[in-house]
């Protein structure tokens, strides 16, 4: 049988749908075209350039996997674009970018001290002797201010970043710590102010790094035995951004380096900036010495946008996306999903891949149903209400009385058990979770913590009662 685009393609298709969520997989991976095969290299045709960016940047591991399995280690992958516009007179148009090919911040020279071992590191930290070595800032061109949309959500978080970028070092806002929910923008609006950074100073040496990343290389280097050239390479960053930094909790030695390298920065005039999925406050198993220092400068919280924020992000994304669509079904988006611009982004993106592929028009039928996807993949994430109800039930009380001021012990564990289990399944603060479940404060939520976690390891009966819930909470 000869090999085709096709059936290379469903070969591939038949692996990914293995490997993942079959809402992703429709979503994702059924809008997409298998287009042409030359030598080593498949064409697929994608949607939106937001499609392909998404497929980038979140499937690419597999993308790669299933496509060397059918063409071998030099296989290729070219995204074709095509935007049939069901709106306007606009002509449907192609644009072809190789797989992993995306623009990236220029590559920045600086003079650090280097050592004998791969130059050609991305991001080489180790180093003695002299020499010119590149450092690459990490960071995402299209995340930039422009296509930030300001609105009440975030006009503090995105003012104060405009002010670091006009003067990385030079306010009081060393550290910046952007925080806030899943989906908001934290990683964005991070890499927008180290985008206008680079663009205003090229000079300056800017790097952007995940926590977790920034962990692995840190133990990575005291395998190898070179903390010191470790922490000598971020001592030379004049902007350092690490994101997600909640993630060093409970990791001691990373946050006792992450300590010094910070010491040195900040009194050097540099530039930090934080991101985290939570407040300083709210951070567990943070050393109290670090976390004082993340509250040295501003902290800044981006919150959920409102509707008329929402609508501006969604047509931002459909004029970049050349995609005209309806006012009425983008506010019908907007209005529907609240609570993370990911999913507000994704659900247009899966409105425009369903109907340019499948020739249907984008009515508020089929916007209905796509979001209701979205919609109920979001509930599957339990809320406080949910977590009382359920913890209520198997104690066979009601929420009323779980929440009351009593000092009945059954009344209190019950109690305690919702704050631990609202503090595993939700994202919500401490703070948070403390005013929900009967008006307590953040240190009553974070003592029913430990007390649960001390229970159920020395109390079999109790370890009982987290297992059962747990099962509950998880169907
Ligand atoms: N104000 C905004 N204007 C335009 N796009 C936005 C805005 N806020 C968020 N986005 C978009 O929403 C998506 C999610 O943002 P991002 O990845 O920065 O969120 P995050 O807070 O870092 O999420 P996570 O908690 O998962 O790390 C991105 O595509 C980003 O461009």
């Amino acid at each position: 049988m000869s090999i085709t685009a096709q059936s290379v393609w469903n070969n591939c298709l038949e692996f990914i749908k293995d490997n993942i969520q079959p809402q992703a997989y429709k979503t994702w991976f059924e809008p997409i075209k298998a287009v042409k095969l030359t030598d080593n290299a498949l064409s697929i045709q994608v949607p939106s350039k937001f499609f392909y960016e998404w497929l980038e940047e979140h499937y690419v591991k597999i993308l790669k996997v299933s496509l060397t399995k059918e063409l071998g280690e030099k296989a290729k992958l070219v995204y074709i674009i095509k935007m049939e516009n069901t709106y306007g007179n606009k002509q449907p148009f192609t644009e072809k970018i190789p797989s992993s090919n995306r623009g990236s911040v220029k590559a920045q020279d600086v003079d650090i001290p280097l050592n004998n071992k791969s130059p050609e590191l991305r991001n080489p930290f180790v180093i003695p002797g002299i020499r010119n070595v590149k450092i690459e800032s990490q960071l995402n061109p299209n995340y930039s201010f422009e296509n930030f949309l300001e609105g009440d959500s975030n006009r503090l978080a995105r003012s104060a970043g405009l002010a670091v970028a006009a003067k990385p070092g030079g306010t009081s806002f060393n550290p910046l710590l952007i925080f806030g929910g899943v989906g908001l923008g934290k990683t964005h609006l991070a890499h927008a102010i180290g985008v206008d950074i680079k663009d205003k100073y090229p000079e300056k040496t800017v790097l952007y790094i995940s926590a977790e990343k920034f962990t692995q290389q840190y133990i990575d280097s005291v395998k190898k035995n070179n903390r010191n050239d470790f922490i000598h390479f971020y001592q030379i960053i004049d902007v350092l951004i690490i994101d997600d930094v909640q993630f060093l909790s409970g990791k001691s030695g990373t946050q006792d380096v992450f300590f010094h390298i910070f010491n040195h920065l900040h009194q050097n005039g540099k530039q930090v900036i934080l991101t985290s999925d939570k407040a300083p406050v709210d951070m567990q198993d943070i050393e109290q010495r670090l976390l004082s220092r993340f509250k040295w400068g501003l902290s800044a919280e981006l919150q959920n946008p409102d509707f008329e924020t929402r609508v501006s992000i969604l047509k931002n994304k459909l004029y970049r996306d050349g995609v005209e669509m309806p006012e009425d079904i983008v506010e019908y988006v907007a209005k529907n999903i609240k609570t993370n611009v990911r999913e507000l982004e994704g659900a247009i993106i899966s409105l425009i891949a369903q109907s340019s592929f499948n020739k249907k028009e984008i009515t508020i039928e089929l916007a209905k149903q796509i979001v209701e996807k979205f919609v109920k993949n979001t509930k599957r994430e339990v809320s406080i209400d949910y977590i009382q109800k359920i913890v209520s039930d198997y104690f066979q009380m009601d929420v009323d009385t779980l929440q009351s001021k009593t000092r009945k012990r059954h009344i209190v564990q019950a109690r305690q058990l919702a704050m631990f289990f609202a503090k595993k399944f939700t994202k919500a603060s401490l703070a948070s979770i403390g005013s929900q479940i009967g008006k307590r404060d953040h240190a009553t939520v974070l003592h029913a913590c430990k007390t649960v976690d001390n229970l159920s390891s020395t109390d079999k009966q109790f370890r009982k009662y987290v297992e059962d819930i747990t099962k509950k909470l998880s169907v």
